[in-house]
């Protein structure tokens, strides 16, 4: 399928040329201008004529490979789909998602920098000498590569890798969710994906600060809260590789060591479960501190667990990981999001009960997108909602129950038997026959 997002993002000729000139110089020299007075020699062209133009060949003359330069600015140029030549080109990019579409020579695109407009040509013959001016082209320049870098890294196929024993080996990572699509309080997700953007542009200042480029995350809730649809939405939201690191099948720290040498820049390194592992996290965290010199690039690493409270307290006291998130069960912001991912729903009239209902129940996310995921093709909204509510009824009963358990045999024989309760829903319905 074309994309319309990647509508400029082949020039697709041998070379691309750059030409940017004031707008309102434009308005009172025609185009050719240039070319005449060339004739006339070059201090009259500089004096008079308002147009600079620089040329980036499309391969390096010194190594015949193609050009970094002249890449970013076919990923940067992609966006600009607003001006949209009439000739294109068809192209398929290594590693790039889809096939795109650039223009096609002779063809041109507008942009503005700081109040600067600027025209992109692509033409197959060499253009004239450049000639450059430090006034904007240096730092035009510089947000051509850093925005065509970040575009091509947000477009390039990425992969989850998992180990078994001390070998990675990957398959393409397509996992759907994002920020949007997450279910959790609004405020806290701004804060979480400010802070992976703040890390992502960061490198300058880890640099001056003389610390690896690196932030820790431990993300902690019951299950079905969300950890792992968290970690694959960071991963999108930062065009990052994932590396899911299965602890158990690691032997020894020579293969740890081995297994995260081995991992590139730009990546998330997940490891799930801690506290069911044999390793102690804060061992792991010293040994991982000392490697990380090692290591070019930025990287992410990710703890999660169910069961904060068994993790060693020097680890979860502040400034061992950098961010501490906590999943929790289904509140009623979450619960729009689900609403609105599942049945497009913005509103109903049963949303007031189960903003009730939550406010008074434990459920997780999951259990809460369980009943929003309609069963047929042609089971409505309606039947879903209803689905719901009846079952955050039944929890909330539930959870009388259990407060009563507790008041009566205290908080260790109400937990075993909530235990229960999940599984053989039918004890908790002879229980309360019984109480009758
Ligand atoms: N916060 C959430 N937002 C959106 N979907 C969610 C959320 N939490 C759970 N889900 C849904 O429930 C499923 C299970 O959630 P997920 O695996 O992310 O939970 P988890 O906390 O990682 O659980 P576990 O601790 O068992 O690994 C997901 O595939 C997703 O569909």
């Amino acid at each position: 399928m074309l994309k319309m997002g990647d509508m400029w993002g082949q020039l697709g000729s041998v070379m691309a040329s750059m030409m940017f000139a004031y707008a309102m110089f434009k308005q009172f020299f025609p185009d050719n201008l240039g070319d005449i007075l060339e004739k006339y020699g070059q201090k009259l062209v500089a004096y008079v004529y308002p147009y600079i133009q620089i040329t980036f060949d499309e391969y390096d003359s010194d190594f015949y490979r193609r050009s970094e330069v002249y890449s970013a600015i076919q990923n940067y140029l992609s966006t600009k789909s607003s001006t949209l030549a009439k000739r294109l080109k068809a192209h398929e990019v290594k590693g790039s998602k889809a096939l795109v579409l650039g223009m096609d020579d002779n063809e041109e695109v507008t942009d503005e920098f700081e109040g600067v407009k600027l025209w992109w040509a692509s033409k197959k013959s060499a253009t004239k000498k450049a000639s450059f001016s430090d006034l904007i082209i240096g730092r035009y320049i510089e947000h051509v590569m850093k925005e065509g870098n970040a575009i091509k890294l947000r477009n390039r196929e990425r992969k989850l890798y998992t180990n078994n024993g001390v070998r990675w080996s990957h398959v393409v990572f397509e996992h759907p969710a994002t920020f949007q699509t997450l279910a959790m309080d609004p405020v806290k997700k701004q804060e979480i994906m400010d802070d992976l953007m703040t890390f992502s542009k960061a490198e300058e200042f880890y640099k001056s600060i003389g610390r690896a480029w690196k932030r820790g995350y431990l993300l902690y809730g019951p299950p079905g809260t969300g950890k792992s649809t968290m970690i694959a939405a960071m991963a999108n939201h930062l065009g990052y590789n994932i590396y899911d690191l299965e602890l158990t099948s690691v032997k020894n720290n020579t293969e740890l060591r081995k297994l995260l040498l081995e991992t590139s820049n730009k990546s998330l390194i997940v490891i799930e479960d801690i506290d069911c592992s044999q390793v102690t996290l804060s061992g792991l965290l010293n040994f991982i501190d000392g490697l990380w010199s090692a290591c070019k690039g930025e990287r992410l690493i990710v703890f999660t667990t169910n069961h904060v409270e068994k993790l060693d307290a020097a680890l979860t006291r502040k400034g061992r990981l950098d961010k501490h998130i906590e999943l929790s069960y289904c509140t009623f912001e979450a619960f729009k999001v689900l609403a609105r991912n599942y049945l497009k729903l913005e509103s109903h009239h049963l949303f007031p009960t189960i903003c009730e209902l939550l406010g008074k129940t434990n459920v997780v996310p999951a259990d809460v997108a369980e009943h929003l995921m309609p069963k047929t093709l042609s089971q409505s909204a309606d039947i879903c909602l209803q689905n719901l509510v009846q079952a955050l009824k039944k929890e909330k009963e539930n959870g009388k129950l259990i407060a009563e358990e507790e008041r009566k045999y205290g908080k260790y024989g109400a937990i075993s038997w909530k235990c229960m309760t999940s599984t053989q829903d039918h004890l908790i319905e002879d229980k309360k026959r019984a109480k009758n």
